[in-house]
């Protein structure tokens, strides 16, 4: 018999996700269908964005073969089943306070970075890139967790490592690249660039370095058509472009100057964004997303 969500005590609540305290060493890790855009969290959800991301993480959890912080299967008897499909059990850690990124291409705050003094994160590129163009091989560019509602703020290498240590900012460095590098790899030979990518690392008590948060999903990358790649412009976003082109087209009533928070989204442009998010992961995984847990009964 499965426990309810409301049986489980919160510990933390983000724009788009919420962890639960499930007892001493784990954790329960929920995603919302909340998206976000424009730094707003809409009014309207996206049906299943929960579950497709779920699947996106255990999808590169498991082909990336990475000791991470999953502590249970997709069912695990301890998910509630409101969450079911959306949600996962984690072991505890100690997390590192480094948000990792990764970048293959320019884009950003990092071409805003770039134009002011040829580097991102204190890492110099080769002159005259422009907004999309590739960076190869990618980039390690880490930043500090800024409060909520503030964009977190792009740090170096030897701000990392003096912050957590150089060995361990050298393991954040290496497995950063590691990770993004492979699962880049998947993707493109998909159709899908993943231009760049954020982790989040945490330690267990005996001091195992664990992949932890979401991976490699459309809410910690970028993600873009590689059949509409093009350098020298923001390219489309694979899942949000949609959201973002009604939001500041001539039907919404909005533009990013207004000083009021979005509209609700039309139905049709919901049920395509949700259709984009499905086909994110049934191109990258080659997995049929019916076959995931917690769909309509
Ligand atoms: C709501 C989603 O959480 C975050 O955005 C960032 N965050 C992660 C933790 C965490 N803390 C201990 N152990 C873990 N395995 C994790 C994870 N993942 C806390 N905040």
């Amino acid at each position: 018999m499965r426990l309810e969500l409301s049986e489980y005590t919160p510990i933390y609540s983000g724009k788009v996700r919420e962890l639960y305290a499930v007892d001493d060493e784990h954790l329960l890790l929920v995603a919302s269908d909340r998206i976000s855009a424009y730094d707003y969290i809409l009014d309207s959800q996206i049906p299943d964005k929960g579950r497709v991301l779920t699947a996106m993480s255990v999808f590169f959890f498991d082909a990336l073969g990475v000791p991470n912080h999953l502590a249970g299967p997709a069912d695990d008897p301890r998910i509630p089943e409101s969450v079911l499909g959306r949600a996962l059990i984690t072991r505890r850690l100690d997390m590192v306070q480094v948000e990792c990124v990764a970048r293959g291409y320019l884009t950003g705050s990092g071409v805003k970075e770039y134009r002011t003094n040829g580097q991102v994160c204190g890492v110099p590129l080769p002159a005259g890139l422009v907004d999309g163009s590739r960076i190869d091989p990618p980039i390690f560019t880490p930043a500090t967790k800024a409060a909520v509602g503030d964009h977190d703020e792009n740090v170096s290498f030897d701000r990392v490592a003096a912050d957590v240590g150089v060995e361990l900012a050298s393991k954040l460095r290496d497995l950063t690249l590691d990770v993004y590098g492979r699962g880049a790899d998947i993707a493109r030979e998909r159709g899908i660039i993943l231009a760049d990518t954020k982790f989040e690392f945490g330690l267990t008590p005996d001091g195992e370095l664990l992949l932890a948060d979401e991976v490699l999903t459309p809410d910690s990358s970028r993600y873009w058509d590689a059949a509409l790649y093009e350098p020298g412009r923001a390219q489309p976003s694979f899942d949000k472009q949609i959201v973002r082109d009604w939001l500041t087209g001539p039907d919404s009533g909005w533009s990013t100057d207004s000083d009021t928070p979005p509209p609700a989204l039309p139905d049709d442009v919901v049920e395509r964004t949700r259709a984009r998010y499905i086909e994110a992961y049934e191109r990258i995984s080659g997995l049929k997303f019916s076959d995931w847990p917690g769909g309509a009964a």
